[in-house]
């Protein structure tokens, strides 16, 4: 039996598993760092740091530059620095994933209502998926600063199921990170985990979504299937 056979609406990670974000990300992290003074690091370190939000990944960045535990006021004045060399280069070097658009139109033609739920703060995420053109799929949108709590609390996910008054196994999340798994498994909802995001290194398989896959594809086949299923089960 497929977990998906009660799905009507499908919540999907932003960072690693719509858009490939790391490049922009990397470079305001660099240019931070630069301005404060301080050794610059890679792209490659800034992709095993995303995952819990901006302030998360210049803390870790800081920790990284000062090989030291970083102080709350380091942390407070190179935050206004990293977004605003964000909010400068949003999208000069991040793009969509393959077949993502393709995917969105067709989950949106058999009317799933579709969410993003990311620890991206909110001021990015918006401007992200207007610049990509595909704002208009999604009727809700959570953000890491939208709500108390952030992935891998179970909040943006309880308070999608209460808004869309879904049971937990109607609602599927879909990402790349453990935090996104871990956050549907408290929520009680299924998720399929991308393999070619950013999970801090991970194989995301270790996380045990119900479904893995590598290819934003994929989810279609997955998706129709319970269709089907849902079909079959209306007439049997
Ligand atoms: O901003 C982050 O650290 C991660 O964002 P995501 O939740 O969309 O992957
Ligand atoms: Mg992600």
């Amino acid at each position: 039996m497929t977990p998906w056979k009660h799905l009507k609406a499908i919540a999907f990670d932003l960072d690693g598993t719509l858009i490939d974000s790391v490049p922009d990300l990397a470079a305001a992290t660099q240019a931070t760092l630069l301005e404060l003074d301080l050794p610059s690091c890679t792209e490659g370190q800034v992709r095993t740091w995303v995952g819990n939000g901006a302030r998360v990944l210049m803390s870790r960045a800081l920790s990284f530059a000062l090989n030291r535990e970083v102080e709350q006021d380091e942390l407070d004045n190179a935050m206004p620095k990293f977004m605003h060399h964000y909010q400068e280069n949003l999208q000069q070097h991040s793009q969509l994933y393959p077949d993502v658009k393709s995917v969105l139109e067709q989950l949106s033609k058999l009317n799933y209502p579709l969410a993003i739920v990311t620890n991206k703060p909110h001021e990015f995420t918006v401007p992200l998926l207007e610049a990509f053109e595909i704002r208009h799929y999604f009727s809700s949108i959570l953000s890491g600063d939208s709500l108390a709590k952030m992935k891998p609390d179970p909040m943006p996910l309880t308070h999608l199921l209460s808004h869309w008054q879904l049971e937990p196994n109607e609602l599927l999340m879909v990402g790349d990170s453990k935090n996104d798994i871990l956050a549907a498994k408290a929520a009680g909802i299924t998720s399929i985990g991308l393999t070619y995001g950013y999970n801090y290194g991970e194989d995301i398989g270790l996380s045990d979504p119900d479904a893995v896959c590598e290819q934003f594809s994929e989810i279609m086949t997955l998706v129709n299937s319970s269709h089907k299923a849902t079909e079959q089960e209306t007439y049997d």
